[in-house]
């Protein structure tokens, strides 16, 4: 299915919240945490539910997003929900060599490219083979995935400082956008010398208490803050505060 075309105001409003052109001597990547969220605080309508919340229009905007990413990270809880397919449909055909590298985090393999949404984009060079984090040497490698050994500080909960320098020095990944699921958002809400921007949609629907919350533990103050309005959904864009 094809996207629709990008409105018109849109690269303006997100332009500050972008990462930089290339040539930036950061030693780590650039980190967009970017996802849906309905007017409760739900990202899916319940666990292993994959939930559409946003409208056509912001649904470009994240392929807009993704064109602009040279990562695209997510937790296993969302790849094994969802089995997306994490390219860029953005700019049609050329759009698709414009795919960031997918990312999973599954430190307990319980994932396989194999049959994959990701796979089946990847052959027909629609997409890019994934990174698999892991915290122990792979029980089995599957072809054309990179496993990337990493520290845990415990059970499923990477050490993000050491990742990300990992997938800069390593794969030369700049900037990376993260989309979900939920434990990943709430740990990083946390972690503003990580994140650089916020980039979150509101859609316009409650997806009830049984939906996927997203709520940190504790509060969250945000500054540079810039809402804008479409059709159905609004988008903030906004920066942890504390953050550079
Ligand atoms: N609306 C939206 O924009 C989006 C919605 N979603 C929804 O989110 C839901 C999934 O969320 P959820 O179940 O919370 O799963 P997540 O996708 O957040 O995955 C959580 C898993 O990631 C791994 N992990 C490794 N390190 C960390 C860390 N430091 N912090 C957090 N997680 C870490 C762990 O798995 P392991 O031990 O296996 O390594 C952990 O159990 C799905 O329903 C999906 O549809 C997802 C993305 C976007
Ligand atoms: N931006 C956004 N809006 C929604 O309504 C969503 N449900 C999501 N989900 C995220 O997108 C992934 C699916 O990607 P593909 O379309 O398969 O490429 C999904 O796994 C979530 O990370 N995002």
């Amino acid at each position: 299915m094809s996207l629709q075309p990008l409105r018109d105001d849109l690269p303006r409003f997100l332009e500050p919240y972008l990462p930089q052109p290339s040539g930036s001597q950061a030693a780590k990547p650039f980190v967009t945490l970017t996802y849906a969220q309905s007017l409760d605080s739900r990202i899916s309508k319940g666990k292993g539910i994959r939930t559409t919340i946003s409208h056509a229009e912001t649904k470009t905007m994240t392929h807009y997003l993704r064109y602009h990413h040279d990562g695209i990270l997510i937790g296993s809880g969302t790849v094994l929900a969802d089995d997306p397919g994490l390219n860029c449909k953005y700019g049609s055909e050329e759009g698709y060599s414009h795919s960031p590298r997918p990312i999973v985090l599954d430190s307990r393999q319980q994932w396989r490219f194999e049959g994959s949404k990701m796979k089946d984009l990847y052959l027909k060079s629609q997409g890019q083979a994934p990174i698999v984090v892991v915290s122990e040497e792979p029980r089995e490698r599957e072809k054309d995935v990179a496993y990337l050994l990493c520290p845990y500080l415990s059970s499923s909960r990477v050490d993000w400082k050491t990742l990300l320098k990992k997938l800069h020095d390593e794969f030369d990944i700049k900037s990376i956008m993260v989309e979900g699921g939920a434990t990943v958002i709430n740990d990083l809400l946390l972690k503003p010398a990580l994140v650089d921007a916020l980039i979150i949609t509101i859609g316009s629907r409650f997806l009830g208490s049984s939906g996927v919350e997203v709520s940190p533990i504790q509060s969250v103050e945000l500054e540079a803050v810039a809402w804008w309005n479409g059709t159905a959904d609004a988008v903030l864009c906004a920066k942890l505060s504390g953050s550079k």
